[in-house]
């Protein structure tokens, strides 16, 4: 196949259909994520209201005053979760131009001692119910939807995979850390980026953009391909994680976003257990024979850390692996958000990292 000049639109009603529809589906996805990584879906199934509410509530959050939004600055939160001001967040070490605020699935927070991505677990950081009514209501049916929209996709993408439909929600586990990003761009200022070039670190993205363009995925020639907002359609895309468990057959795109006006998106990544490995997948030998011919696929990298940056390393072209999803989501806090880490390490909140079990290379 050539290189891609538009992400696919994809009917994703067919998954409700019989053995056959269901296989055909599996196999068209499987072909979009080895070639592409992105894909526009329609058919998705989530109430009609879920999408709405969730922007309607983020409308009234990020036009609130900023000594509000501070109520939930991610900077309190030692989980890094909650708001963040414009030009919090790093990528590739330049400045975002975006406000988000963060929530990820909650869990009991840590005690004693472990990894240090444990201190991951913990609760949100939610706005008093007067200043902002009704979040908690509306980002729980959120997550509760995109939650099993992503479960019936790991479904497909097993079955394209070759595996048994509930292999990769098994992986999964039984405390999965999702994170949802509500995110605000001003207009990007020229030269610069609302969010800059960079892959998912997870393992598969869902998004609502709105009404406004400014999604950009680029293509191996190294051009940035438009990803225009489609009413019914939800952006699917796939994070290193899974690029690095299917051995780069399917692959983690770079994408940004450059936001021509006033632009808002929802983001949910879906994510297993922080304990979850990032061992490969038992595939079928072919998948590896279809990456060895393909220079773009074997090359697939991750994203560099900072201490490679600083060596020299192109931004994603790490051959770095970390062993787990949580140290994998550790680097990236390292990486966006130099500041806070120094920060809790100076303080000692962050959990020891056991001996030898930051990270790993090949
Ligand atoms: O806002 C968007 O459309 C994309 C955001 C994104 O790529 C991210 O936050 O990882
Ligand atoms: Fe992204």
């Amino acid at each position: 196949m050539s290189d891609f000049t538009h992400v696919p639109i994809v009917d994703l009603s067919g998954r409700a259909g019989d053995e056959a529809e269901r296989r055909a589906l599996a196999e068209h996805l499987r072909g979009i994520c080895h070639e592409i990584g992105f894909v526009v879906v329609t058919g998705h199934g989530l109430g009609s209201s879920t999408i709405d509410d969730v922007f309607t509530l983020m409308d009234r959050f990020f036009a609130l005053p900023a000594d509000n939004k501070a109520l939930i600055d991610k900077a309190r939160s030692p989980h890094f979760r909650g708001w963040e001001a414009v030009g919090a967040e790093q990528t590739n070490n330049r400045r975002d131009i975006r406000e988000q605020i963060d929530l990820w699935s909650e869990w009991p927070e840590h005690q004693g001692d472990g990894p240090a991505y444990l201190n991951l677990l913990g609760p949100n950081q939610w706005m008093p119910e007067e200043l902002l009514p009704g979040s908690r209501r509306v980002m729980g049916r959120w997550f509760d939807e995109l939650g099993a929209l992503a479960n019936d996709l790991l479904g497909l993408l097993s079955m394209g995979l070759g595996l048994s439909e509930d292999h990769l929600v098994t992986y999964f586990g039984d405390t999965p850390m999702s994170l949802t990003k509500l995110i605000n761009y001003p207009p990007t200022p020229q030269g610069q980026a609302g969010v800059n070039a960079h892959h998912d670190t997870g393992f598969l993205t869902l998004l609502a953009t709105g009404e406004v363009p400014g999604l950009q995925v680029q293509n191996s020639s190294g051009e940035w391909v438009d990803v225009p907002p489609h009413p019914d359609g939800l952006v699917v895309n796939l994070g290193e994680l899974l690029q690095a468990m299917t051995g780069n057959y399917f692959v983690a795109t770079a994408h940004r976003v450059i936001a021509p006006r006033r632009r808002r998106s929802a983001a949910y990544f879906h994510g297993p257990s922080l304990d979850a490995r990032l061992d490969p997948l038992p595939l079928d030998e072919s998948f590896a024979a279809t990456v060895a011919a393909s220079e773009r696929h074997v090359s697939a990298g991750f994203m560099a850390q900072r201490d490679e940056t600083d060596a020299g390393v192109a931004d994603m072209a790490s051959r770095h692996r970390p062993d787990t999803y949580g140290e994998q989501l550790w680097n990236y806090f390292a990486r966006s958000y130099p500041n806070l880490m120094a920060r809790y390490a100076s303080t000692g909140t962050v959990v020891q990292s056991s001996p030898g079990k930051t990270s790993s290379s090949d």
